[in-house]
């Protein structure tokens, strides 16, 4: 039935309880007296508002029943306040849907924009290539008159680079041992200009372009779940450096005592301090659909309730199907409950050397064989159902299971605290970025495998220009300082 809203405050008036009238105006005013003489003032939108029969308002033709004098009046109120919130409550609701809904559409809106560009961009690449061998043929022409040496096939041995097969899924379809794709240049080597491009190509394409057209949080609400007393700088370095990579929005969900520590490190940073609450995993799961992705683990330290609520949390994840970083603490629970984790596609592990052994001590029952490192992260892959494993180290390599890749893009020889901080938030905003872009900016290759080697080389590359500078005073926050200039150098030149 429909309640003008007239009616509604008329009821409101009825309703009144806890407070007095003298609550809210003084005796002296001498204004009010009863709330028949002065209705509350609630704020009503001026159209019908729906209501469910039954639900304690009165018929509109209803008579009116005076109360007794003696009766007390404080039951009413609360449940008037009650109304209100309940009506509250829908508007918010209506608000975020709406919210929502705008959102969805502007994500759409901006993906067939993205597809646009990138065909126009594929269109100029064509036109480029064309020109190049054009060129190619010139020069070829030129060389072959001034020597007489037939020039030799280019050598392959052990790699395959991604230029040499745009059908890449086909061809590792069709291949049974491993595909290793190494990138084992630094930028002060020479090397092979083709190659490079190739392989930064695929980053590049999914990393959305600057526009003017967007609002905030588009390019990246990325959650850092970890933070207890203990350690605060581990989930800083993660969440720093997500915006330092262009994510729009970085949230901290840390333990209470946490909380004030990493908000004095940084302004840009929201911080949550809900990890140690009674309703951690609800108040989590109230942010979820706000983030893109979610890292879980850096400074999560190991007491058995916040591991449990990192649990629940990485549980009410999966069910939204957000991809998930997982990182240093996480990966202790993982090591403990890898079912926790088995099988979900969208999550990408980043063991460093002594979580790598206990994760794959734990799934193969086995020791690490220290003579075939490739097999290794292969086989832990595949043991956890396909999902992204990036092991860290001298050579940073990265499998799905089917293939290995593997970074070993120049960083320097120090190994301050913190490194791997840098590396798991920047891989949140690439995960994001590779799977909103999907499997075709990537040539078909596993979008997180891309994400994952472009946050490899940064997290490298940013280490390696801090260390230029600092040398063995290097810290981790001196890499912070770099990541900018490193993502220019990398994929914006
Ligand atoms: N400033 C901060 O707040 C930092 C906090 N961090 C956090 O610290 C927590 C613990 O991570 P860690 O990587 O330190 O984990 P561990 O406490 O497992 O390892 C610490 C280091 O001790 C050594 N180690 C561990 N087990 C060993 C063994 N059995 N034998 C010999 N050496 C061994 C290794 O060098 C290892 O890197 C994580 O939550 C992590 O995120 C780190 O990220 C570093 C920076
Ligand atoms: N020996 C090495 N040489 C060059 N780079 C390395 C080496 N070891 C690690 N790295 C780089 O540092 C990054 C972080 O790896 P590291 O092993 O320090 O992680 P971590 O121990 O988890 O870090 P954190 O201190 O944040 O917990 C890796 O991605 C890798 O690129």
């Amino acid at each position: 039935m429909f309640i003008p809203s007239r009616e509604v405050d008329a009821e409101l008036d009825e309703d009144a309880e806890l407070e007095s009238p003298r609550d809210n105006f003084t005796e002296d005013s001498g204004e009010c007296s009863s709330y028949a003489d002065h209705p509350i003032k609630v704020e009503c939108p001026s159209f019908a508002i729906p209501v469910p029969p039954g639900d304690g308002f009165k018929e509109i033709n209803a008579p009116t029943i005076t109360p007794p004098l003696n009766q007390p009046k404080r039951s009413k109120k609360r449940h008037a306040n009650l109304t209100l919130d309940k009506m509250m409550e829908k508007f918010l609701q209506q608000s975020v849907d709406t919210e929502e809904k705008f959102y969805r559409y502007e994500e759409q809106r901006l993906k067939i924009e993205d597809k646009r560009r990138e065909a126009e961009h594929a269109r100029e690449l064509q036109m480029l290539q064309m020109l190049g061998q054009m060129l190619a043929g010139i020069s070829s022409t030129v060389s072959q008159r001034s020597q007489s040496i037939p020039a030799s096939p280019p050598q392959r041995a052990n790699h395959r680079s991604y230029g040499d097969n745009f059908n890449y899924n086909a061809m590792t379809a069709a291949l049974s041992p491993p595909i290793v794709i190494e990138r084992s240049f630094s930028l002060h080597r020479t090397h092979s200009l083709k190659d490079m491009e190739n392989i930064f190509q695929l980053v590049r394409n999914v990393i959305p372009p600057l526009t003017g057209k967007k609002h905030k949080g588009q390019d990246g609400r990325i959650g850092i779940v970890g933070g207890c007393q203990e350690y605060t700088g581990a989930p800083y370095f993660a969440a720093i450096t997500a915006l330092k990579v262009g994510a729009d929005l970085s949230h901290v969900f840390c333990t209470k005592d946490a909380a004030t520590v990493i908000k004095s490190y940084s302004p840009e940073l929201i911080v949550h301090p809900v990890l140690d609450s009674p309703n951690a995993v609800h108040e989590v799961e109230k942010w979820l659909p706000r983030l893109h992705s979610v890292v879980i683990g850096p400074g999560l330290g190991r007491d058995e309730v916040l591991l449990e609520n990192a649990k629940g949390i990485i549980e009410k994840s999966k069910v939204k199907g957000i991809p998930i970083i997982i990182d240093a603490d996480g990966l202790w629970l993982i090591s403990q409950q890898p079912s926790l984790i088995q099988g979900y596609q969208r999550a990408i592990l980043t063991p460093n050397y002594m979580e790598f052994s206990r994760l794959y001590e734990a799934m193969l029952r086995d020791p690490v064989d220290s003579s075939d490192h490739h097999g290794c992260v292969l086989r832990l892959s595949q043991a956890m159902g396909n999902l992204t494993i990036v092991q860290k180290g001298e050579r940073d390599l990265i499998s799905d299971g089917e293939k290995v890749l593997v970074c070993s893009h120049e960083g320097s020889s120090r190994r301050c605290g913190g490194q791997g901080d840098l590396l798991s938030g920047s891989l949140g905003v690439l995960a994001h970025w590779a799977f909103l872009a999907g499997a075709e900016k990537t040539n078909g290759q596993n979008p997180f495998l891309v994400a994952a080697f472009g946050a490899c080389s940064l997290t490298r590359q940013s280490n390696h220009q801090a260390f230029q500078k600092f040398g063995r005073s290097m810290t981790a926050s001196d890499m912070v300082s770099e990541v900018g200039t490193a993502f220019n150098k990398l994929f914006e030149t």
